[in-house]
């Protein structure tokens, strides 16, 4: 919507083509209700309208990204993949950027993350994120085409980076609205994502991220959006948790997954990540609240 209201020519492809038939005549895409989608928009179930196209953006949650590749038998030789989404692939322990790189070898890939609900985006409320890709001179051509004059993007090398402090604050914002959904006050809201953050960081430069990266828009950035604001569905997950509630299963909640697949990595790479750890043990039900709480509160005293 962004892109399209920009000028620029946009197709959008979904697999479900009563959905996409749909949305031709509606002009209205059933996750984003109340949003008119532009006319210059294209709409289409045929996956071979975008295929060919220079650049596409990846917008399907992280445990699908793979089979979605699959399902696309062109090479894409030269052309740039964005991923979109958020998170660690279960499958292998990996994040988007490695996962295109399996799956289309001869592709471009590129990571396109930070705070950011998709509503404000088709609202064309002001938003800011970060381009990762590791080719720097196709990194600022593809920051100079998807920005728009409210679409701020910067741009960045460091795609290790920008993927991990994208997948990891989905984890801490479980954490966070457990805390709250559980009564525990802002307070330990604030040392969760504080503690949260230095936990980020260390799991991200352990792979090679830079530091600045996880201080950024794809880190810090997202982290404070999605660990305070009830329309993050991490968020609410949590605060479910935390109240003892059910939440729908069909809502994509991504840092369930990548609780899982980091604390897994942990374990074989004796990296000490206590509150995804915890965040695993309450969405696997291992745990409940109140004992993970008890399990973090007396771990040894250490320098900050
Ligand atoms: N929503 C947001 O505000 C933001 C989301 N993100 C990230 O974007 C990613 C996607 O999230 P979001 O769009 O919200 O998720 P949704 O669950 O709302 O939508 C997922 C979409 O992916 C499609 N899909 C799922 N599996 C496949 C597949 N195998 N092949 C093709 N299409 C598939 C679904 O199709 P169908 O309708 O047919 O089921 C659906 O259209 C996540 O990683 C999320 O973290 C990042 C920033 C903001
Ligand atoms: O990534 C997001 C905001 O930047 C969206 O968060 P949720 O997936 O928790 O809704």
């Amino acid at each position: 919507v962004a892109l399209a209201s920009a000028g620029q020519a946009v197709t959008l492809w979904g697999r479900n083509a009563g959905t996409m038939a749909r949305m031709r005549d509606t002009r209205e895409a059933p996750r984003l209700p109340g949003i008119a989608l532009p006319r210059e928009i294209t709409i289409s179930a045929e996956i071979e309208t975008v295929s060919q196209a220079q650049t596409l953006l990846l917008a399907v949650p992280m445990q699908t990204l793979s089979a979605l590749l699959h399902d696309i038998s062109a090479p894409l030789n030269g052309q740039r993949l964005v991923a979109c989404c958020k998170g660690i692939d279960l499958g292998t322990g990996t994040g988007p950027s490695r996962v295109i790189a399996e799956a289309k070898p001869q592709a471009v890939p590129a990571v396109l993350t930070g705070p950011s609900f998709a509503a404000d985006i088709a609202r064309g409320l002001p938003t800011a994120l970060t381009l990762a890709c590791a080719d720097a001179e196709i990194g600022h051509a593809l920051q100079h085409q998807l920005s728009t004059p409210s679409l701020r993007l910067y741009r960045s090398t460091d795609v290790a980076g920008a993927e991990l402090g994208g997948a990891l604050k989905n984890v801490m914002a479980i954490a966070c609205g457990a805390c709250i959904g559980a009564g525990l006050g802002d307070s330990a809201r604030a040392a969760l994502m504080t503690r949260g953050f230095a936990e980020m960081t260390r799991f991200a430069v352990h792979y090679g991220a830079q530091p600045e990266t996880l201080a950024g828009l794809s880190g810090l950035g997202d982290l404070a959006l999605t660990c305070t604001s009830e329309l993050s569905r991490n968020y609410r997950f949590g605060q479910a948790l935390g109240r003892g509630e059910s939440f729908d299963a069909n809502v994509t909640v991504e840092g369930a997954a990548t609780a899982r697949a980091v604390t897994a990595i942990a374990q074989k790479r004796s990296l000490s990540l206590p509150i995804s750890t915890a965040v695993a043990a309450l969405v696997e039900q291992r745990a409940t609240v109140a004992e993970v709480l008890q399990d973090l509160l007396s771990r040894p005293l250490k320098e900050e």
